[in-house]
């Protein structure tokens, strides 16, 4: 009865985050990272802290021989310049050819024609997932600029859940809103994860670090995107949430927010993880 009881108050997505990331802490996959100069440090360190294996390997002369060893690859347009997209096609290309998931960051593809393009033109290469702001999706998915402040978003994340979907529906990608909730959509089922605090926002490539980390949970299990997405995003906030408990502004929660990544262990994430259904 006891065991019973026990059972029926198991979390089940507190359950799957953390078998996510003990899995990433026992394999730590390789990860190709093209991402953008702002980001390089901060996305390595985290995803190390989750007990991924990092790699910011962007030249065209090396995909070829590189990104077969890559368990998935992660490309983010923070910094896009003309000379770095057949780099960043030439990968999702070949992860795609070869069955491995990849993950695009579109980061202010509101901002630019010409980045709004590169955009369009990655997502026909079927990206696993595509992870943004609610001002990226809501661009994305009309496929217009100018509603956008630059790589921070305009909007709330809830106003982007239907972009999303359409987004989702018309590229077979999984498509994750960051924000105040974090959503996941396949364009069907949506859930909300809503660990994080604001804070985070005033921690620069916070938004493309979740998305390094979900490119590390997919290439765990590449056949549950949907899961895995939602998982990063809890994992990913329940390290701030418990970094916020010591920080004192945003230099020291970046700190606070990677050393409680590393130390995260399964009570505290069956204990707090928190995601609903809005489906
Ligand atoms: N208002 C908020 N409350 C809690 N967490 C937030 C909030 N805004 C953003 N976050 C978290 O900060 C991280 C970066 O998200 P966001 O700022 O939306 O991305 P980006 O940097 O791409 O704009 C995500 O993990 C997200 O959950
Ligand atoms: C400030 C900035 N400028 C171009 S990319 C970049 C980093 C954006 O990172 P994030 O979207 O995660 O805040
Ligand atoms: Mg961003």
């Amino acid at each position: 009865m006891a065991d019973q009881k026990q059972q029926e108050d198991i979390n089940p997505w507190g359950l799957k985050s953390w078998t996510y990331l003990s899995s990433l802490r026992q394999q730590s996959p390789l990860i190709q990272c093209i991402t953008n100069f702002v980001s390089m440090d901060i996305m390595a360190n985290t995803l190390l802290a989750a007990g991924a294996s990092p790699a910011m390997v962007h030249s065209i002369l090396e995909i070829p021989d590189f990104t077969p060893h890559a368990k998935s690859v992660l490309i983010n347009v923070g910094t896009l310049t003309p000379d770095w997209l057949p780099a960043m096609k030439a990968a999702a290309g070949l992860a795609n050819q070869l069955g491995k998931p990849w993950v695009l960051d579109p980061a202010a593809v509101g901002a630019s024609s010409f980045r709004l393009k590169a955009c369009l033109e990655l997502i026909e290469l079927k990206p696993t997932v595509i992870r943004g702001n609610g001002s990226e999706i809501i661009a994305l998915s009309m496929a217009s600029i100018g509603s956008t402040k630059g790589a921070d978003s305009l909007h709330e994340s809830s106003d982007a859940v239907e972009s999303a979907k359409s987004l989702a529906k018309s590229s077979g990608s999984i498509v994750a809103i960051s924000g105040s909730v974090d959503f996941v959509t396949d364009g069907e089922r949506v859930v909300g994860a809503h660990n994080g605090v604001p804070m985070m926002q005033k921690i620069t490539a916070s938004g493309c670090s979740v998305t390094a980390l979900i490119a590390a949970f997919v290439a765990i299990d590449p056949t549950h995107a949907f899961e895995a997405t939602a998982s990063a995003f809890s994992v990913f906030g329940l390290a701030g949430d418990i970094g916020m408990e010591l920080a004192k502004g945003p230099a020291s929660l970046r700190m606070h927010l990677i050393d409680s990544l590393h130390r995260l262990d399964q009570d505290t994430v069956l204990d707090r993880v928190t995601i609903t259904n809005f489906s």
